[in-house]
């Protein structure tokens, strides 16, 4: 079945017919690796490379796939869509503060999500070098960067109403900033908040001038397909809005880890209206990154992570600094749901695929 087709029949905003048919049914790649390169069209797809490892690390490539996409540019926004998502890549262009452009570039992203009639914006990835230090201004450059992604959203929301995503805001080693986003047209979209911690976009002033825009997960229900996946952004030691055991490794792993395991657990689940035909535990998780402060720390991370998720989940571990430097970890992944008995799906879906360099493998 023509997957793009069976979806985006009857919808009012017609691609335009002069845009390149790539033929292609990867989305979007992202280079988890050595060198930063702002977003391009590589082979027909949008490809962003991110500056995450050290240079005799090679790290990995995220590939994103669905239905045969059409790739275009448009200013700083790359993008590509197949009638019912959407995978765009953006940098935001190196200045002494971020607020302006990040402000700018998130609008231009809400602009094309709109104009392309892909409105339902589900997940978000911010890399953001030098994410604890200080700007021209003496503020952080994560506050910075928070305060012109809020006005972002809410100068947006008095035009048409747009809730928070699931996101991860997370350092890089190197380059600018930039992000990539992942909407969709018809899915059933929920987002989520953890009753252990106080929602992010409600943060008080003391982590900085606006609060950070994210909900804390993502559930995407296409019943047509026969799948719901669940988007758990990225996961710290923190209680209420307090990061808990400051300098202790072992105790951030174990809140994380019972952090997500109560956001995805079934009371939250059906506080928030979603049912699933099993109950989902930390096993059901998948492409999971862990970014973990301190590289040291990392054989350490990787052992409790190795027990607490499932044998066969991908793992990536990366050492990045994290949105306040008193949090030495944190966690993100994927859940996807057969909701058929038979597990069976029409349609390719939405699919990520990790491509790992040898080097890096996680043995
Ligand atoms: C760890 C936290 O926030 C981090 C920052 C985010 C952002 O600013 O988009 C999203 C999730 C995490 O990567 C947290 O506040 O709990």
């Amino acid at each position: 079945m023509d997957y793009a087709n069976l979806i985006s029949g009857g919808h009012p905003q017609a691609l335009p017919e002069d845009r390149p048919l790539m033929n292609s049914r990867v989305l979007g790649m992202v280079n988890f690796g050595p060198v930063f390169q702002k977003p391009v069209l590589e082979e027909g797809s949008p490809f962003l490379s991110l500056r995450m490892t050290s240079a005799d690390e090679k790290g990995f490539v995220e590939q994103w796939t669905a239905g045969p996409a059409q790739a275009s540019v448009s200013g700083d926004l790359v993008y590509a869509h197949d009638g019912e998502y959407l995978f765009c890549a953006a940098e935001i262009p190196a200045s002494e503060r971020c607020r302006n452009l990040t402000r700018e570039t998130y609008l231009a992203a809400f602009e094309l999500m709109d104009e392309l009639g892909y409105p339902r914006l589900f997940r978000m990835w911010n890399y953001i070098p030098r994410i604890n230090e200080d700007n021209a201004d003496g503020l952080e450059i994560y506050r910075d960067f928070c305060a012109g992604r809020s006005e972002a959203f809410e100068l947006y929301g008095r035009r048409r109403h747009l809730p928070m995503p699931a996101a991860t805001g997370i350092g890089a080693q190197g380059g600018n900033i930039a992000f990539f986003f992942l909407s969709c047209r018809s899915g059933r979209v929920t987002f989520l908040e953890n009753p252990r911690q106080m929602p992010a976009y409600t943060y008080p002033r003391q982590y900085g001038p606006r609060s950070p825009s994210f909900a804390r997960a993502t559930c995407v229900q296409h019943d047509a397909l026969g799948v719901l996946n669940l988007y758990i952004s990225g996961t710290a030691s923190i209680i209420g809005h307090e990061t808990v055991h400051r300098s202790d490794l072992m105790r951030q792993c174990d809140v994380t880890l019972e952090n997500i395991s109560l956001l995805i657990g079934r009371d939250n689940l059906i506080r928030h209206g979603i049912e699933t035909p099993a109950d989902l535990t930390l096993r059901d998780v998948d492409f999971i990154k862990v970014y973990v402060r301190h590289a040291e720390d990392i054989p350490a991370v990787r052992r409790r992570c190795r027990e607490a998720f499932a044998p066969h989940a991908n793992i990536q571990f990366l050492n990045a600094d994290i949105c306040r430097s008193d949090l030495l970890v944190e966690i993100e992944g994927i859940i996807t749901v057969p909701l058929r008995a038979d597990g069976t799906q029409d349609g390719a879906g939405l699919k990520p695929r990790w491509l790992v360099h040898e080097e890096t493998s996680d043995q």
